[in-house]
C-alpha cells in the first residue's frame, strides 16, 4: 500500500505543489462542496478546511502533514475500519463526502518511476438522500432522495421525482405550487435536488418552510433539461419498458436529474432503480400542519413515541414498517379500495390462527429489497444473498399456507398469486451453496458450502493437508534442534515462520542448524526465522487458498448474477411481502385492542360510537385508569346542506384536544385500510383532512402564534370542500377577546354556509354556543365535569349542552399556581361575574376592574401557627391513639381542612 505522506514527496516550491498535493487538488476540485476522503494506506485523510470541518464535526485530533505555500496543511484521519461510523456521523450532521481510494497497486506507480504517484479515484459520493448501508440506514423508514424542477410556462408548476435507493422505489408527481409543501411534508425527503432558481422562488414565494434548505443540494440549471434526461431515462429504465416521453417536461427534467445524481454518486454501478409510479389521484390530502398537529410519524417535539406510527405499528418486519409509515401518510380517498384493504384485514382478524402463523414467517423474512439494492450497487456480500434466498423461501411458504385457504378476499388472493411465483429455483440454490454462517464481505471468502463446488472442496482440502505438513514439519525440526519449545507460527506480515526463545535463537544461527535456518526478526524474548520447505510449503498453501477464493468469488458473481436478472421479480415479491406483513399487523392490532371495522363510503357520514384516541388510550391505560370512549355524530347530507358541526366546549383539561384529534385519527385510519378504535364507525370518504389542535409559533419563519393561527385558518376556509373533515381548536384565542371571538364566529358561520364540512370546533369562547340557535346543522356539546367539594374533577365525556365556565382557575391551581395568586385569581373572577353578568362592552368591564379592592391584590400569608390543620396535627399523639380514635382524627382533620377552603 502507499503510504507516502506529502513531506516524503519531494519539496514543494511556492509555486508547484508536490505530485500527490497536485492529485489532491484535481479531484477536490472536480468535488466541490463535498468532504473528501483521501485514501493514505490504511486511513482516509481530510486536509484543509475539510480537516478542520470534519475535526471539529468528528472530536478528532486535527494535526498537521507538510506544507503548501508556506503554510503548515491541517490534516486528519480516520482508520479504514472505523470509517463507516465516522461517514455517518458527518452525513447525519448534514454533509456530503467524496470517498477518493487508490485504483492501482501501488507496485505499478512504482513502475512509472520511483516519484509517481499511486493512481486515485473518488469511487463513491455519500450524502443522506443516497444511503444503502444498513447501518446508515433506519431499517423500518424509507430514505428518499428527490429532485424538483420547476415550470416557467407550463401544464403546472413543478414537478417532484422521488426514489429510495435502497429500495429501488421511484416516484414522479407534477404539482402545483400550492400542494408542494403537503407533498414534502407527506414524503419527508432526505435530501432535495434544485437549480438555484428554483430555491430562490421557492423562497421568495415562501412555498416551502424555511427547514428543507437544510435538505437542499443545487444543481446546476442544464441538470434539469427535459430533452438530455430523455436518453438517460430510456437507457435506466429499459427493461421495463417505461416511456419517459409518457411524463411531462417537468416530470422528466426532476427524473433525469434525479437518475443522474444516482449515477454520478455511484460512480457507474447502477441503482435498482424501478420504473416510477406515478403517486395514485385518489390520496386524502393532509397538509403540513394537519400532519404535525395529528403527530401521525412523530410527536411536536419530533419523538416517535408518542405517534399514531408508533402506537399502531405491530409490524414485524423492516419492509412492512416501512409500507405501514407510508399508507398512514397517505390514506386513500376511493371507498372501493379502502374496503378491499379492510376485507383482506377482516379475514385476518377473524382467522386469529393463519394470523399468527403468517406473522411468525414474516418475522423471519430478512429484508428483501435492500439486499437486492446493496448487491447491484456491487456493495453486497454472501449475507445478502443469503437473505435473499431465505426471504424467497418464507414467499413460498407463506404463499402456500394462504393457497390453502378458502375464498380469501381479493387482496389477500393478489398477494397469494405474487408470492406463490417466488423463484423457488434460486432460493434452492443459494441454500445450497452459502454457507450456515457467513463472512459480511465476500473477499473474505470461507462462505461457500463444503459439497458445492469440487474444484473449491479440493482446494480446501490440499490447503488442508498442507497444514497437516505444516504440524509434521514443526514435530521434526523439534527433535532435529532439540529445542522443544519450538513452534511454527503464521502473522499477516512474515507468514509463516520457526519461532524459539531468545535464549535458544543463538544456536540456530551457528552451524551447523545455519544451513537449515534463515533468521528472519529478532523479538525480545524470541527469534524467528524460515526454512526452505517452510517457505515451499507456505507457498503451496498461499496458493490453494488463493485458488479457493477465486473460485469463491466466482460462485459468489454467478449468483449475484443471478439474482440481479431476477430483480424485477424480486421486487415485487419485496412488496407482497411487505403489503402481507401490513395487513396481517393492522389485523393483529384490530384484535387485540377491539378495534372495529368501520363502514367506508361515498356518503356524508361520520358517526363514531364509542370512539378511542389510540395513542391516549395507551397511555392512559398504562397508568393503570381507563379511557372514557365518545361519540360523534357529524353526519350531513347533500340535501341538508352538507355535514354537521359540533362546538365543543368544556374546561381546560377536560380532554377536548383528545376528543377532536381521536375523530381525525378514526378518519385517518379507517381510510388507509385499518380498522378504528370505536365500537362502530360510518364514514363517508374524506378528501381533505385539517386539524389545528394546540398552537405553534412559527419564529424562524417570523409569524407569531396568532398569525400562524390565521394563516392556517385562511388555508383551510380557502380549501375545505364540503367532503373534508375540519378539526379546529380555540380559532381566535391568540389576541383581543372580542376580535377573537368575532373571527372565531365568522369561520364557524362561513364552514357552516359556504363549506359544509364535517367539522370539530373546541372553544372557550361560549358566547358561541348561542350559533346553535340559528344554524341549523351546527350543535353544542360540553365535556362534562363535576365539582366536588372545592375541586374539579374531569370526566372526559362527551354531552350534549354547552359548558358554563372554563374551570381555568382550578386548572391552574392543579399546575401549580402559587396559592395566594389563585385566590387572588378567584376574587376578581368573582366580582366579574357578579357585576358583568349579562354585559357586553369592554367598558363597562373595566370599570367592574376599577372597582376591585386594591389591598387585596397580595392577601396577606396566613399567619404562622394560625392554621387549624397544622394545629390540629400538632396535637395529635399517634402513639397514644387506638385504631378508633386514629379514624376520628383523620375526619375531623379532613374537615378542618374542608371548612378553611370555605372561607
Ligand atoms: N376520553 C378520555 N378518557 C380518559 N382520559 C382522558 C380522555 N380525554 C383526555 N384524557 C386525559 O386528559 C388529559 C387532557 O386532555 P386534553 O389535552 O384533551 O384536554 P383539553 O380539554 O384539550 O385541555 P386544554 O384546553 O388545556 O388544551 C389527557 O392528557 C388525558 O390524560
Amino acid at each position: 500500500m502507499d503510504q507516502t505522506p506529502f513531506e516524503a514527496e519531494p519539496a514543494a516550491t511556492a509555486t508547484a505543489p508536490t505530485p500527490m498535493m497536485a492529485q489532491y487538488f484535481e479531484i477536490k476540485a472536480v468535488n466541490p462542496g463535498y468532504l473528501l476522503f483521501y485514501r493514505m494506506g490504511d486511513f482516509y485523510e481530510l486536509f484543509f478546511e475539510d480537516a478542520e470541518i470534519a475535526s471539529a464535526a468528528l472530536g478528532i485530533v486535527l494535526t498537521k502533514r507538510g506544507r503548501h505555500q508556506g503554510e503548515d496543511i491541517p490534516m486528519c484521519g480516520v482508520p479504514i475500519h472505523a470509517a463507516n461510523d465516522y461517514l455517518n456521523r458527518l452525513i447525519k450532521l448534514g454533509h456530503r463526502v467524496a470517498i477518493c481510494e487508490q485504483v492501482e497497486d501501488p507496485a505499478e506507480a512504482r513502475k512509472r518511476g520511483s516519484k509517481s504517484v499511486v493512481k486515485r479515484d473518488v469511487v463513491r459520493l455519500v450524502t443522506p438522500g443516497t444511503l444503502t448501508e444498513d447501518d446508515h440506514l433506519d431499517a423500518r423508514s424509507a430514505n428518499y432522495l428527490a429532485a424538483l424542477s420547476m415550470v416557467r410556462h407550463g401544464e403546472t408548476d413543478f414537478a417532484l421525482a422521488w426514489a429510495d435507493i435502497s429500495t429501488g422505489e421511484t416516484f414522479i408527481a407534477d404539482l402545483p405550487a400550492e400542494a408542494l409543501a403537503d407533498e414534502m411534508a407527506r414524503i419527508a425527503p432526505a435530501e432535495l435536488l434544485l437549480t438555484e432558481a428554483t430555491s430562490a422562488a421557492l423562497a421568495e414565494r415562501h412555498l416551502l418552510p424555511p427547514a428543507w434548505k437544510e435538505l437542499a443540494a443545487t444543481l446546476p440549471q442544464e441538470a434539469l433539461d427535459s430533452e438530455a434526461a430523455l436518453p438517460l431515462l430510456r437507457r435506466v429504465f429499459a427493461a421495463s419498458g417505461f416511456d419517459p416521453t409518457s411524463l411531462s417536461r417537468a416530470g422528466r427534467a426532476a427524473l433525469g436529474a434525479l437518475v443522474a445524481y444516482v449515477e454520478d454518486s455511484q460512480k457507474g454501478r447502477q441503482a435498482p432503480l424501478r420504473p416510477p409510479r406515478a403517486q395514485a389521484e385518489a390520496v386524502l390530502a393532509i397538509d403540513a400542519a394537519t400532519r404535525g398537529s395529528l403527530e401521525l410519524l412523530q410527536t411536536q417535539r419530533g419523538e416517535a413515541r408518542g405517534s399514531l406510527r408508533h402506537a399502531i405499528d405491530l409490524t414485524v418486519s423492516a419492509p412492512g414498517a416501512r409500507l405501514l409509515a407510508s399508507r398512514l401518510a397517505a390514506p386513500l380517498r376511493d371507498a372501493d379500495a379502502i374496503n378491499a384493504r379492510l376485507d383482506a384485514v377482516g379475514r385476518l382478524v377473524e382467522d386469529t390462527l393463519l394470523r399468527a402463523r403468517l406473522r411468525q414467517e414474516l418475522k423471519a423474512a430478512p429484508d428483501l429489497a435492500r439486499a437486492l439494492s446493496r448487491l447491484a450497487l456491487e456493495r453486497g456480500g454472501p449475507r445478502d444473498l443469503a437473505a435473499i434466498g431465505r426471504a424467497v423461501a418464507a414467499a413460498l411458504d407463506l404463499a402456500g399456507q394462504l393457497a390453502a385457504q378458502p375464498d380469501l378476499p381479493p387482496v389477500l388472493a393478489r398477494l397469494t398469486g405474487i408470492l406463490k411465483e417466488a423463484p423457488g429455483p434460486l432460493a434452492s440454490e443459494l441454500a445450497l451453496a452459502l454457507d450456515d454462517d457467513l463472512p459480511l464481505l465476500s473477499r473474505d471468502g470461507g462462505f461457500v458450502r463444503p459439497g458445492y463446488d469440487g474444484g473449491l472442496d479440493e482446494e480446501r482440502s490440499l490447503g488442508r493437508e498442507t497444514r497437516a505438513v505444516v504440524a509434521a514439519l514443526q514435530a521434526r525440526l523439534v527433535d532435529e534442534t532439540d529445542i522443544r519449545s519450538l513452534k511454527i507460527r503464521h502473522n499477516g506480515v512474515l507468514g509463516y515462520f520457526v519461532e524459539v526463545p531468545a535464549a535458544h535463537g543463538g544456536r540456530l544461527l551457528e552451524p551447523p542448524l545455519r544451513e537449515t535456518f534463515i533468521h528472519r526478526q529478532t523479538l525480545a524474548n524470541a527469534m524467528r526465522f524460515t526454512t526452505t520447505e517452510l517457505a515451499e510449503l507456505e507457498g503451496r498453501i498461499a496458493r490453494a487458498q488463493q485458488a479457493a477464493l477465486e473460485i469463491e468469488l466466482a460462485v459468489f458473481a454467478r449468483l449475484r448474477g443471478a439474482v440481479l436478472e431476477a430483480t424485477p421479480h424480486l421486487q415485487g415479491l419485496a412488496d407482497a411481502l411487505a403489503e402481507l406483513d401490513v395487513t396481517a399487523a393492522l389485523a393483529e392490532i384490530s384484535a387485540t385492542r377491539f378495534y372495529c371495522r368501520p363502514q367506508v363510503d361515498d356518503s356524508l357520514a361520520f358517526a363514531v360510537s364509542g370512539g378511542r384516541h389510540p395513542v391516549v388510550e395507551l397511555t392512559v391505560k398504562a397508568e393503570g385508569r381507563s379511557f372514557v370512549a365518545n361519540d360523534a355524530d357529524l353526519s350531513g347530507s347533500e340535501a341538508a346542506g352538507g355535514g354537521s358541526l359540533w362546538l365543543v366546549t368544556g374546561p381546560n383539561m377536560g380532554g377536548k384536544s383528545t376528543f377532536l384529534r381521536q375523530n381525525a385519527l378514526i378518519a385517518i385510519m379507517a381510510q388507509m385500510g385499518c380498522f378504528v378504535p370505536a365500537d362502530a364507525a360510518h364514514i363517508g370518504v374524506v378528501d381533505r383532512l385539517f386539524s389545528r389542535v394546540g398552537a405553534s409559533d412559527d419564529i424562524a419563519h417570523g409569524r407569531s402564534t396568532f398569525m400562524v393561527e390565521m394563516v392556517e385558518t385562511a388555508a383551510i376556509l380557502n380549501r375545505a370542500t364540503r367532503r373534508s373533515l375540519v378539526v379546529l381548536d380555540e380559532i381566535g384565542r391568540g389576541t383581543a377577546t372580542f376580535d377573537g371571538l368575532s373571527i372565531a364566529w365568522a369561520s364557524v358561520e362561513a364552514l357552516h354556509e359556504t363549506t359544509g364540512c364535517r367539522a370539530l370546533f373546541a372553544t372557550h369562547f361560549h358566547e358561541l354556543t348561542s350559533l346553535a340557535k340559528t344554524l341549523s346543522r351546527v350543535a353544542n356539546v360540553t365535556m362534562k365535569v363535576r365539582e366536588w367539594e372545592g375541586e374539579v374533577v374531569f370526566l372526559h365525556e362527551v354531552g350534549p349542552g354547552a359548558a358554563d365556565r372554563s374551570y381555568g382557575i382550578q386548572v391552574a391551581r392543579l399546575a401549580g399556581l402559587p396559592e395566594p395568586v389563585i385566590a387572588r385569581a378567584r376574587q376578581v373572577l368573582d366580582l366579574l361575574e357578579q357585576r358583568s353578568a349579562g354585559t357586553a362592552s369592554s367598558g363597562q368591564k373595566a370599570s367592574v376592574l376599577d372597582d376591585l379592592p386594591l389591598f387585596a391584590h397580595r392577601p396577606a400569608p396566613a399567619p404562622q401557627g394560625t392554621d387549624p390543620v397544622h394545629e390540629a396535627l400538632d396535637a395529635v399523639r399517634p402513639d397514644e391513639m387506638t385504631p378508633r380514635e386514629a379514624i376520628e382524627a383523620l375526619y375531623q382533620l379532613k374537615k378542618l381542612r374542608d371548612d378553611a377552603r370555605r372561607h
